[in-house]
Order: C-alpha cells, then structure tokens, then sequence
C-alpha cells in the first residue's frame, strides 16, 4: 500500500513482501487464529506459506520464513536480535531469564542458569535426578496387569519431569509423584481451554491502571490462569522457605568452586545440595558486593522483587517439564508402535547394562542407538512449536538475501524445519537411523542431507543466544528416563496406538495434545 502526501510516495518497508491484506493492517488478523480457532495459527502458517511463498507477511511489522536456512540465520550465535515483547509479555515479569528482551538482562541471568545447570553440574548431581528416575519406575511397577490398572503416560511423564526439576529449584520437590493416578491437576494434559494464554497476549499489561482491572478480571476467568496461579503460590512459598534455610553466605563460600569455566577441576564439596533459588539469588548480588556501578548495582537489587523471582520459577517450571514430558510421551508413542526400533533400544540396552548392575549417564550417552531415538524424539516434539519472535536491529539485517528493516520481528517455527522432507525424508516417519551415521535413509544428492547428521536441523532446543539453558538437564532426563524405562519394563498399551493421527501440536508455545491418552500396563523385565 503506497500513500502520496504533497507529491511525496510513502511506502511501507515490508510492502514487498506478500501476505494477506488483513493481515498487514492488523495483529487482529493472527488473534483470530490464535483464540477464536484456539491456537490455530501454526496450521495457518502452513496455509500461508503454500499461497504466499517462503517469506510472508504474518502482521503489520511481521514476516515468517518457511525455508530451514532462514532458521540458522535469525537465531544465529552472537545475534543482537532480541525478543518479540508482545510474544513473551503473557509469561509475567518482563525480566525473567526466559521474557527479558534486554541483550544485557539476559546475559547476565544466562550466565547464572548456565553455571547452575551446566553439564558439570548436572551431572554432580546425578543422584537427586536418578533418585527422581529411580522413583518414577518403582510407581510405574504397581501398573500392571495383576493390579489391572494402566498408568496414563500422557500425566506420569510431566509428574516426573516435575519431581526432578523441582527437585533441583527448591528444598524439596512438588512430590507429583505421589498422586496415586499421576492425575495432579498441575500436570494433567488437557486440550486447550477457550480462553487461553494467549489470551493474555491481546489483553492491556497488567499494570495499566483501569485496563490492568479488566485484564486482571479476564485472567481470572481462564482455567490456564488459574492452574498457573496455584502454582505460583507454592513457588512463592518454596522462594520463602528455601531462603529461610540458607545462609547466603554460607551458599557463597560453597559455590565457589562450581563455576564451570574454572580451570581447575572442582574439588568435592557439599555445593550439590544448595537449590537453585538460593544460588541464583547468591549470584545475582555478586556484584552488589563486588565493585560495581551504581547503576548496575541498582538493576540487580530491581531483579530481587518477589513478584519477579516467582515469575522466574513459573517460567522455568513450563521451560522444564512440558517440553521433556513431549519429547518422552512421543518417543514411547512412536517406539510402542514400531516394535522392530524397540527390540534395537532394547537389545542395545541389554548389552550395555549387565543384570542387577548400574549405568552412569555418561555411559548411556555413548550408546548410538539410544541417542538417534532420542534426538528423534526431540525432533518430533520440535521443543517450542511458535514462531519465536525476534525483533531485527540494531541496524537493518538480510534474511535468506533479502534485506529486512530494523524493528521487523521476524521468526520462523520449528516445525517448518523438523518436518521439511528434503532434510527429512518422510519426515512423519519415526526414523532413528536417519540419525546413525551409516544411514542409507539421508539421500547424499540432496542439498542439506550431508547435515543432517550434524544436527544442524535439530532445533528442538534453538539455536543463539537465548536457546535453551536447560538443555544439560534435558539431555540427562532423556538419556536416564529412556534407559531406565526400556532395561527394567516391559510397557504394554491398553488400546493399539496411532501416533500419526492421535498427535498435535498447535500453536501454543510447547503443546501437545493426543486424542487418547497413552496408559499402559507394566512388566518387569530386570530389578
Ligand atoms: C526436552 C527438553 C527441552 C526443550 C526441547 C527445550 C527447548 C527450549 C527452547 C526451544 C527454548 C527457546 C525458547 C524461546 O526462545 O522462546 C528454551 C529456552 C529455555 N529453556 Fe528449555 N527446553 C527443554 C528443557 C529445559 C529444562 C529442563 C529447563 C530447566 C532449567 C529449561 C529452561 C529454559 C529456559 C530458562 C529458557 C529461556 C532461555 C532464554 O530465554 O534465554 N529448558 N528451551
């Protein structure tokens, strides 16, 4: 659309790019699809990119890509982009390590979570997370054909995943565990509600005053909402609890020596016991007590606020235990259903771990097979399924050739990598060997095949400067749930399952639905 004042010819800078005409005068556009199709808009994309082509205009100052190398591209290392506000403003605090949009903010809360869950760290404590692995698996024996009650996967997986990383984060874990169905409303898969997060997304922020009401009012209104503010008040309990039973000081003089950069190996202390909370806050006043300028000084004490730590935790508790929770349910899903991929886990398994014996996560890391299924896994349950948004600057950038002006938030969604079939031959196919090195199923003629096996195009955990920071903990989840699950049971569907028909994703940051839940009955197959 081209304006002419006084002989003058404005043009909008992204008037070149195609897409609906809605679509370029109004975020309305996207919020039809986004709540009144209830999530909607990643089904949408893929209409618009089959009309438009690889690059469309999504919104008045919006593109999305199709085309994977666009991927590599806006969440490159070092990028000074930085994310979309109106996309993460519904996840609270605007200064969490996960919402902050602020190049500086986020680095400095990065490094924190990076040293805390490092792989080093991680692994130094193996014993709290295989405890949580070595709890789940004992629960998972009472579900068997003897006691005649399966245990609904879709909900026990979240349980654990729960567990382990609140078992991390506070003085003790949210014990999700213990319910005896694996049915805590917390962590129940339910299909999206009518009013959902995204509802937030188009609502005025919380802190306008008159609106902030109706808003306040709207959120209340919203099932999600409601489960988000529950936990919220067990966080804020935990945050309080927690910081009562550490002395900071005491918290600084045993995390000295984790500091994964350290060059020295880190003697043995006592530091695998300090949760996250108290560490984070630990290392957030560093500088306060460190030299420092007053102003830096000043907005470390501002990410002190009770109000902010809580969002911190109600965001790291969705980063950490829904995305694990996908990447295990379609990962047995698909393994149920393919019995030869099953006996190759399985006889792999049976090699590496002798009978009444123990594997450590670095052993479970080298086997080949169980980390193709794995990475499979990841890549069919894409880690965050919407576009992330990032806003380009400063200073114009070029995508894909094509040069785009600063302030354009661009994105383009996992799913439009994970499910390219040129990358990806059948891409619907759950397929471990295409992860093997030997794999005759990677065709060498086409254009991205010889990365493929890089995992380049596994993007499940992003790519960048804000990818995930949790993806340490991720890996040992997975490594320790697949391995435990598939050497000590022999898991049993009630019902035949379809996973290509019974999956979907939609456009709701980590979503996954499934038609039929996945409940099994257990066996055992080794103590
Ligand atoms: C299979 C498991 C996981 C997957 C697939 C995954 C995926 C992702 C993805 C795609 C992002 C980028 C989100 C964005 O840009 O908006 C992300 C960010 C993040 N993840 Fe994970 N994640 C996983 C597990 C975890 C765990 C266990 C934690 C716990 C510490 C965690 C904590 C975070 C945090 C705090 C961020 C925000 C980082 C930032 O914005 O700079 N994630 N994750």
């Amino acid at each position: 659309i081209t304006l002419q004042i006084l002989g003058q010819t404005f043009r909008h800078p992204l008037s070149r790019f195609p897409g609906p005409l809605l679509a370029k005068w109004t975020v309305f556009y996207r919020a039809y699809y986004d709540l009144c199709k209830i999530g909607g808009w990643l089904k949408h994309l893929e209409v618009l990119h089959a009309v438009y082509g690889p690059i469309v205009r999504v919104g008045p100052n919006e593109l999305h890509f199709n085309d994977p190398r666009a991927y590599g591209e806006i969440y490159a290392p070092g990028s000074r982009f930085h994310k979309d506000p109106a996309l993460y403003s519904p996840f609270g605090a605007a200064t969490t390590v996960f919402t902050t949009h602020d190049p500086h903010d986020a680095a400095v809360m990065r490094n924190i979570f990076a040293t805390f869950f490092s792989r080093r760290s991680v692994i130094r404590r193996e014993a709290a997370i295989r405890d949580k692995i070595v709890e789940f698996i004992s629960r998972l024996k009472s579900f068997n054909l003897e006691s005649g009650t399966a245990a609904n996967l879709d909900n026990a997986f979240p349980s654990m995943a729960l567990d382990v990383l609140t078992a991390l984060m506070f003085s003790q874990p949210f014990n999700m565990l213990s319910s005896p169905a694996f049915d805590h409303p917390f962590v129940r898969r339910r299909k999206p509600p009518t009013l959902n997060l995204w509802t937030m997304k188009y609502l005025p922020s919380r802190n306008a005053p008159i609106l902030g009401a109706l808003s306040r009012f709207m959120r209340s209104m919203n099932p999600t909402a409601a489960l988000i503010m529950a936990q919220a008040e067990i966080i804020k309990d935990e945050i309080t609890s927690t910081l009562n039973r550490f002395d900071l000081n005491d918290v600084r003089d045993r995390i000295e020596n984790i500091n994964e950069f350290s060059a020295a190996a880190a003697p043995e202390s006592d530091e695998t016991d300090i949760p996250f909370y108290p560490f984070f806050l630990e290392k957030i006043q560093e500088p306060t007590r460190k030299q420092a300028s007053s102003t830096e000084k000043t907005n470390r004490l501002n990410l002190l606020n009770l109000r902010r730590l809580i969002d911190e935790g109600i965001n790291i508790r969705f980063a950490g235990t829904d995305t694990i929770a996908n990447a295990c349910l379609v990962g047995v899903k698909y393994l149920l259903t393919h019995k030869d991929i099953l006996a190759r886990l399985v006889a792999e398994l049976d090699e590496a771990w002798p009978a009444n014996g123990e594997i450590s996560y670095e052993e479970l890391e080298k086997l080949p097979y169980l980390t193709a299924v794995i990475k499979e896994s990841l890549r069919l349950s894409h880690g965050v399924v919407s576009p992330m948004g990032r806003v380009v600057g400063p200073g114009d950038a070029v995508i894909m050739g094509e040069a785009i002006p600063a302030g354009t938030t661009i994105g383009i969604s996992a799913t439009f990598v994970h499910l390219n079939p040129e990358l990806f031959p059948e891409p619907t196919t759950f397929s471990p060997e295409r992860w093997l090195k030997s794999s005759s199923s990677v065709d060498e003629k086409k254009d991205f095949s010889s990365e493929v096996n890089s995992d380049k195009y596994l993007v499940s955990f992003s790519r960048g400067p804000r990818s995930c920071v949790g993806i340490h903990l991720a890996r040992f989840e997975l490594y320790m749930l697949f391995g435990f699950l598939f050497r000590k049971l022999e898991l049993t569907p009630t019902a035949e399952q379809d996973p290509n028909s019974s999956l979907y994703f939609d456009d709701f940051f980590t979503p996954l639905y499934t038609d039929d839940p996945l409940c099994v009955f257990t066996k055992e197959r080794v103590g």
